[in-house]
């Protein structure tokens, strides 16, 4: 049975409009403290503040729900779209969870969102409001600083994990799974507000190379693309096998290593053989290089590969949404495991946790169904409360042959990534 929430704060004023902009600003700098929504890499992407409308929805149906809920609200509007791009006309920001069965997914369609594409800007507004107007009221006030931190552990100490990694190593050598990726978490208390203004900013700086996302108070730098649908045209980033980043010629060494290490190279075969098995079946062609690549970040390395593919026309796989298609391909194996199931059954016996939107698709869908899904890595969920705080996430990919020890150092070095953003 699924519950399904709307709330839609007054009447839904049915007038969308987009208008292109001239004097393209700084997308990030346009956010306001409050009610952050992102998805920008490279000054591009998309930004949204205000709330138009809100659906809250968990169950085994939940994303069905959702995308029936989208189609509905987004035919209801009137509207004049005068850019005419993917992300432009009405668009909701998604932050999914984990297990959509189990735990609760936002979406949130903004007030005001602007835009870049290929160095077109826009701005779509819900009512009557002026972009002009908009823009210069935007923001209130500049980020303010973070203030002192205070760290304690999550769910499990990191001894308790490491021994949860081996327990589920003795799991994989017994042939009861091949992969499962276990996550920690780690918790951040604050003595002043955790601006996401300055967290975003921080972030987009240091991982150019990254997908800068906040939905509903998760926030983060992401690698990974779950998912990108442009007309037919679908493309994904597979991410698993990482490697820490060293100094001088021991950077290169660690680099080399990663792309020879046969153990790297099946965990990351299985991320990839998982996207491509539950895709296969919406695509005329679908098209994954041999060979990964590296992908390098700030913090660590990963093996990467990029998927493409056509969605079929026709019957019930050709109508299919991004929604849809996120939800029969999540979760991968790059965040759940091999198989699926018994990898999702490890990971709620052994991990100790709830992941909530950690690991799960983020990202937005437009009116024609063209968006971009990542997945909530690199990530923290922040809490308004007094004091502010912030739970951060990092996982790592098990499989025969994994070191306990490494495998908590790849979860600090992931931690890392919104470490910086915290303390610098
Ligand atoms: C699970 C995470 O990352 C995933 C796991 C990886 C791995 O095990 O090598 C690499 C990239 C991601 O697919 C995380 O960052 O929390």
């Amino acid at each position: 049975m699924s519950v399904a929430a709307v709330t839609t704060p007054g009447a839904v004023t049915p007038v969308v409009t987009t208008t292109p902009l001239l004097e393209p600003p700084a997308l990030l700098d346009l956010l306001p403290a409050a009610g952050a929504l992102s998805w920008v890499r490279r000054g591009e992407g998309l930004v949204g503040w205000g709330e138009a409308a809100r659906l809250e929805v968990t169950g085994p149906r939940a994303l069905a729900e959702a995308a029936a809920w989208w189609e509905a609200h987004s035919a209801g509007l009137d509207v004049d779209d005068r850019a005419g791009v993917p992300g432009s006309g009405p668009v909701v920001f998604a932050s999914i969870a984990f297990d959509p069965a189990a735990g609760t997914s936002v979406f949130v369609v903004p007030e005001v969102i602007v835009g870049r594409r290929d160095g077109l800007t826009w701005m779509t507004t819900t009512g009557d409001a002026d972009p002009a107007d908009v823009l210069s009221a935007a923001p209130a006030t500049a980020p303010s600083a973070l203030g002192r931190l205070r760290y304690a552990d999550g769910a499990l100490d990191p001894a308790s994990w490491c021994a949860t990694v081996a327990a589920a190593v003795d799991r994989i050598d017994a042939g009861e799974l091949a992969k499962v990726v276990l996550a920690r978490d780690l918790l951040v208390t604050a003595d002043a507000p955790l601006d996401p203004r300055a967290l975003l900013a921080r972030l987009a700086t240091r991982f150019p190379d990254c997908w800068t996302f906040a939905v509903d108070g998760l926030l983060g730098a992401t690698p990974e693309l779950l998912l990108r649908r442009t007309g037919r045209q679908l493309s994904s980033r597979v991410l698993a096998g990482t490697a820490p980043r060293g100094a001088g010629a021991d950077d290169e060494r660690l680099a080399a290593g990663l792309l020879a290490s046969a153990k790297d190279r099946a965990e990351h075969a299985l991320a990839v053989e998982s996207l491509v098995r539950a895709l296969e079946p919406y695509c005329t062609t679908l098209t994954a290089p041999d060979e990964p690549e590296l992908l390098t970040l700030a913090n660590v390395r990963h093996l990467a590969t990029d998927v493409t593919g056509v969605q079929r026309r026709g019957g019930a796989r050709g109508s299919a949404g991004l929604l849809e298609l996120v939800g029969a391909v999540h979760p991968t194996a790059a965040v759940c495991g091999t198989p699926t199931a018994a990898a999702a059954a490890v990971i709620g016996e052994l991990e100790g946790m709830d992941r909530g939107r950690y690991a799960g698709p983020v990202g937005w869908v437009d009116a024609r169904g063209d968006g971009e899904f990542g997945l909530a890595l690199r990530c923290a969920e922040l809490s308004d409360g007094d004091p502010a705080s912030a739970r951060l996430f990092a996982g790592c990919g098990i499989v025969a042959g994994s070191d306990p020890a490494a495998e908590l150092a790849e979860t600090q070095a992931k931690f890392a990534a919104f470490q910086a953003a915290l303390e610098s």
